[in-house]
């Protein structure tokens, strides 16, 4: 049984090194091979994702330029001219089966943004729905490097969160993790399966072993701990194996598989632990944390000791420990100059301080996340 013999909604995500062909150019062929896989899948009603990298890559390619740029600017120019190459060879690959393709561009502010966050989830649900396959890259035109996703293993892990998926498959340059980079080890131990999660597997993990492709296997596993965190299984696996979706679909254990251990959280929750930026941050007593930790209640002003940052109610903010480290993730109930006027205090005073009464919570428990 493989982690994808029962799952329904699946997001694939293909890196840079393979489908540029190491930066020869677009694969048409192994572009080929995916878009008749993924729409045999679609026909058997599993809902399918594509996040696919090699924008820059192919963009590098047509402008020929042989070394990877160094500018910011330059970077997005070739994806903007290498993104036109991909969108165009999915879609001709994959209306030979049947199966329309559809560009979804996404930026962290996109996921960071809970209206845009919504949009962009009910868009690609809408997608699959019409067995459409959403292909995805990050919008690099406009991102600059602090906002970058950087590398798609991340933004794949996103995806699968965004959507609830339940697995997500990686496909890259080798058969899979091993117990150290096979390019440098030829001793290294392949890896079957192990849990998501486990730290032992980011010990495993190096970095990128080729000049084309950005994350390595660390953003991989780190990407499979992230997918698990909504209750995805990972499939690290080569994106050349014949028929690498259709075994993996059948059942067959090909690759790596990284298991899930915690059950799925609640979309809303999700949503919170997948913010890479936060826009403030509080930190708490000891007395706090063991409400928190401890009790399962919800945060009061009164254990606050320090508000950090301009957030608004209603924006996602951190939960520090008195040693700074993040505890929580929540919803606050009250801007960041309001958290400030009532921290230390207990609820009765809270209409004095602010000239109005409103909830004792600065984040409800419904809307906590413990990390
Ligand atoms: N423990 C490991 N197991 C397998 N590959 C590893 C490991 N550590 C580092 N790597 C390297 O990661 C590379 C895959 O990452 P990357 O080049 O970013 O591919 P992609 O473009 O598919 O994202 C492999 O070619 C390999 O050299
Ligand atoms: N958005 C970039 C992809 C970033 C990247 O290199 O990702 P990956 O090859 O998956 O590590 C592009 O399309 O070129």
């Amino acid at each position: 049984m493989s982690l994808l013999s029962s799952a329904r909604r699946i997001v694939v995500k293909v890196g840079s090194s393979l489908v540029t062909n190491e930066g020869r150019g677009i694969d048409a062929e192994a572009i080929a091979n995916w878009s008749r896989q993924l729409a045999a899948l679609a026909s058997e009603g599993r809902e399918l994702i594509m996040v696919s990298s090699g924008a820059i890559a192919e963009g590098m390619k047509r402008l020929g330029w042989t070394t990877r740029p160094k500018e910011l600017h330059e970077l997005q120019a070739a994806a903007a001219v290498g993104q036109m190459g991909l969108a165009q060879m999915y879609e001709s690959q994959l209306s030979a089966h049947g199966m329309h393709s559809a560009q979804v561009l996404l930026t962290h502010a996109d996921l960071a943004d809970r209206e845009r966050y919504l949009n962009a989830r009910s868009t690609l649900l809408t997608l699959m729905a019409h067995r459409v396959l959403p292909v995805i890259n990050e919008n690099d035109t406009v991102v600059n490097d602090e906002i970058k996703f950087g590398d798609n293993d991340t933004l794949g892990a996103l995806v699968a969160n965004l959507v609830e998926a339940d697995a997500l498959v990686i496909l890259t340059d080798q058969r899979g993790l091993y117990s150290a980079d096979p390019r440098k080890d030829p001793t290294a131990r392949f890896i079957d399966n192990a849990e998501a999660g486990d730290p032992e597997l980011e010990r495993m993990a190096g970095g990128a072993g080729s000049s084309i492709g950005r994350g390595g296997m660390i953003t991989k596993i780190l990407a499979a701990k992230r997918a698990a965190g909504s209750g995805a299984g990972t499939v690290i696996a080569w994106g050349r194996e014949p028929d690498v979706l259709l075994r993996l679909g059948a059942g067959e254990a090909i690759g790596t598989a990284l298991h899930a251990a915690t059950p799925k959280l609640a979309a809303r929750k999700q949503w919170m632990v997948d913010h890479l930026q936060m826009r403030g941050a509080v930190r708490i007593d000891a007395g706090a944390v063991t409400k928190l930790r401890g009790e399962g209640k919800s945060l009061l002003p009164i254990g606050v000791t320090e508000v950090q940052g301009d957030f608004h109610r209603g924006d996602v903010i951190a939960v520090l420990a008195p040693d700074g480290s993040e505890l929580a993730r929540g919803l606050a109930n009250y801007s960041g100059t309001e958290s400030r006027l009532i921290a230390r205090k207990p609820s009765s005073e809270f209409e004095g301080v602010l000239g109005y009464a409103a909830e004792p919570e600065l984040i409800h428990r419904d809307n906590l996340v413990l990390r």
